[in-house]
């Protein structure tokens, strides 16, 4: 393997050449080097573009042309050392590393992050190395549920995990006809259902749905798994088949997966089965085997036991969304899938992650690409006029290695470190890919994007060179963020930062100014360069050298090495200033385009504010309708209480009335003629007078008819009566409230 000198650089930078096919003129070349690989590369424009001569000048920290297959770029990229680094040293804990692709729309990155029909990605690549370095100790999550809740517990992204097992059946075991994947894989696009050969009609019938995706994995080997009868809970934790010797497992495998899916899946391959309205588990048989890595050695550490947790999601039109939980479509009305945030969880304070993703725990390489598989046909692609299959998204792939200490008592806590491996969306012109709609609108939010993460390429390679670097403007998108964010040393935290590579992708023969752009953006270094025309110069002189002498003597002297000297001096001036213009002019384009993408981001800054602003004013007018409604509330709650109070008063009065009145109430009229007589004399007796006892009378009555009738509305009115003078108590916080009464 290569030694890759070390970089001060936050992402190594690695140009991937596309073999072409279209019979165009090549820009592109690269400079022959006597070291073992080349560095540089010279591009300039189609001799059709009269206005420019420049030559410009990128260096990378390797180049690989257009024969190089996906096993060199694997090995030599620095794929290998950055999955070293994340299984971490014996005894230590890893670092993350993160691998990308960035190019135009069409150049490759997708056939280098995930393969062809024929060819296998380096997100496959490192899943495999993953696996055959680790299986041996690996934890056995599928038969051990303590190890299982043990990864759930050291979860800080508040993740949902699944065991592979228990995720598969739930998707695949019982097919549900409402889930429907929105877009395909790459590859499937290429081709509609009916133009595969073998491709399943639209009217196939279902295969048997209750059977479980393990059964139709690993059904029973009586000379394997004689006495095993796994059960599979959906979403819950169950043992499963996983437990079989691998070698076992595989062989189960391989002879029994042509029985797995429906028979017209059998042309389709890992990335070409077609799309459908019912999910159907791919075959792995299908799916490509080379390059081969059997070869590579990558030290793993014997006394640690580890776990592989895959998780996916995309960047799209600048939102999180999770590839693996797969939005539900019932009827006519596709439920919204939900963004996801990237932000500092309860157990993750100093360290950004993104929160709700559903991750997979996988135990053998086949769980691990079925898994990828189906996240991938949850992915946006879409065909425009630059490439029949492209990514409307940026995805992430994350494979999560999980290791802990085995000792020979209680196992250690796990570490965590994660290889997210990307595939960015090309940037593309709306010309040139024909796009428009909403596929446009999704190729403007990609462009912008991709102008955010030019600006931090540039400026980190800026920074390279520069005593005093700057601030690298990450925070400007998502998609800078989700890259960028974990590069930096964080002093509260003892995690290295990530190690990052990226892979620049072009095609030599295609979108010259695209390109350019890219590769301006994105190289280690560049430098611009003219031409030079010694030939202009030697010509002229020469000419004016070979008229001198047919000329006549007589009529002109012999050249006298003056006014030669003068003209040569004056040749060279041009061929200076014409250089130096043409500098300019390269200079002035790339000002040029620096403007616009700043006046764009100005432009979106803007939009956002004014976004801000409405959201914000929303906000507050909620707010105060909210506390207006609450002040209402308990104005209405102290009136009512109020009322009661006037109600209970009035009460308390009815009842000594009463109690007075009955004290005379002998039941017959002579008596309370008597006894009302009694009381007018006893009355008089105390002076009163007769008007005053005519009142009182007449208000005796009325209490009277007021007692009769509160009486009746008694039973009615009291426990209502009770209760809002309770609620209004607990309105106050006057204490005995409702709850207090109880
Ligand atoms: N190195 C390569 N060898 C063979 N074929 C390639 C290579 N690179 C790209 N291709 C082919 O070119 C086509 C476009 O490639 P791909 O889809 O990977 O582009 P992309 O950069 O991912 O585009 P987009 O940004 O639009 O998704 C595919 O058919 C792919 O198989």
């Amino acid at each position: 393997m290569e030694h890759q000198k070390p970089s001060t650089a936050l992402f190594d930078v690695f140009l991937r050449l596309r073999p072409g096919q279209a019979e165009r003129e090549r820009f592109l070349d690269v400079e022959e080097t006597s070291q073992d690989a080349p560095t540089h590369i010279t591009i300039k424009p189609p001799a059709n573009d009269k206005r420019k001569r420049a030559v410009e000048r990128f260096a990378f920290t390797r180049v690989f042309e257009e024969n190089a297959g996906q096993r060199d770029i694997f090995e030599t990229s620095g794929a290998v050392r950055l999955l070293q680094g994340v299984l971490g040293a014996p005894g230590r804990e890893g670092s993350d590393g993160l691998l990308a692709t960035l190019g135009v729309t069409g150049s490759g990155k997708s056939h280098t992050i995930l393969g062809s029909k024929t060819q296998r990605g380096l997100t496959q690549l490192t899943l495999d190395t993953l696996f055959q370095h680790t299986e041996p100790h690996l934890a056995n999550v599928d038969s051990s549920e303590a190890v299982f809740s043990s990864l759930c517990a050291s979860d800080v992204a508040e993740s949902q995990i699944y065991t592979a097992s228990n995720f598969l059946d739930n998707l695949y075991g019982n097919v549900d006809t409402t889930r429907m994947s929105r877009a395909t894989t790459p590859a499937m696009v290429r081709e509609t259902p009916t133009d595969i050969p073998g491709a399943f009609p639209s009217n196939a019938s279902a295969e048997p749905t209750s059977i479980s995706v393990y059964d139709r994995l690993y059904p029973p080997l009586p000379q394997y798994d004689a006495d095993t009868t796994p059960s599979h809970n959906h979403l819950t934790y169950s043992p499963s088949k996983s437990s079989l010797n691998p070698l076992a497992r595989f062989a189960h495998m391989t002879r029994s997966i042509a029985k797995l899916t429906h028979p017209a899946h059998q042309e389709s391959s890992f990335l070409s089965a077609p799309a459908s309205s019912k999910r159907y588990m791919p075959r792995v048989s299908t799916f490509p085997q080379s390059p081969s890595i059997d070869d590579i050695a990558i030290p793993t550490d014997s006394n640690a036991e580890y776990a592989i947790v895959v998780s996916m999601y995309e960047v799209y039109n600048d939102r999180i969304f999770d590839l693996l939980t797969a939005s539900v479509t019932s009827g006519k009305n596709p439920q919204k899938r939900r963004a996801l945030l990237f932000k500092s969880t309860e157990a993750s304070p100093d360290r950004k992650v993104v929160a709700g993703l559903r991750k997979v725990v996988c135990s053998s390489l086949e769980e691990a690409l079925l898994v990828l598989e189906t996240g991938l046909q949850e992915r946006r692609v879409a065909g425009t006029g630059s490439n029949a299959v492209s990514s409307r998204s940026h995805g992430f792939f994350c494979l999560h290695v999980k290791k802990r200490h085995k000792g020979r008592g209680v196992p250690g806590p796990w570490t965590s470190s994660t290889m997210t491996i990307v595939d960015l969306a090309g940037s593309e012109r709306a010309r040139a890919a024909k796009t428009a709609g909403s596929t446009l609108a999704e190729a403007g939010k990609i462009n912008e994007s991709l102008m955010y993460l030019g600006q931090c390429m540039q400026m980190q390679s800026d920074n390279a060179h520069s005593t005093t670097p700057n601030l690298v403007p990450f925070r400007q998108c998502k998609l800078t963020e989700l890259l960028f964010s974990n590069s930096f040393t964080n002093h509260h935290q003892q995690k290295p930062p990530q190690k990052a590579v990226m892979i620049v992708t072009a095609d030599p023969l295609g979108d010259f100014n695209a390109t350019s752009q890219i590769l301006r953006y994105s190289a280690l270094a560049r430098e611009v360069t003219v031409p030079r025309i010694p030939s202009v110069t030697s010509t002229i002189l020469s000419g004016a050298l070979a008229g001198n002498k047919s000329a006549n003597p007589m009529s002109r002297p012999a050249t006298p090495s003056a006014v030669v000297e003068e003209l040569e001096n004056a040749l060279a001036e041009v061929a200076r200033l014409r250089e130096e213009l043409e500098i300019t002019q390269v200079r002035l384009e790339e000002e040029t385009q620096r403007r616009i993408d700043a006046e764009a981001s100005w432009t979106t800054a803007e939009m956002r504010i004014d976004e801000v602003e409405a959201e914000i004013r929303d906000e507050v007018f909620n707010e105060m309708e909210a506390r207006l409604e609450q002040e209402q509330r308990r104005w209405r709650a102290a009136r009512d209480e109020e009322l009661d109070r006037q109600d209970e008063h009035l009460d308390r009065k009815l009842e000594i009335m009463a109690r007075g009145i009955e004290i005379y109430e002998d039941g017959d009229e002579d008596k309370e003629n008597v006894n009302v007589e009694a009381l007018s004399d006893g009355v008089s007796k105390l002076g009163l007078r007769n008007s005053r006892l005519e009142e009182l009378e007449d208000e005796n009555a009325q209490l009277r008819e007021k007692l009769a009738n509160v009486e009746r509305e008694k039973g009615l009115r009291s426990p209502s009566k009770k209760m809002r003078v309770l609620k209004t108590r607990k309105w106050d916080g006057s204490g005995m409230g409702l709850d207090d009464g109880l």
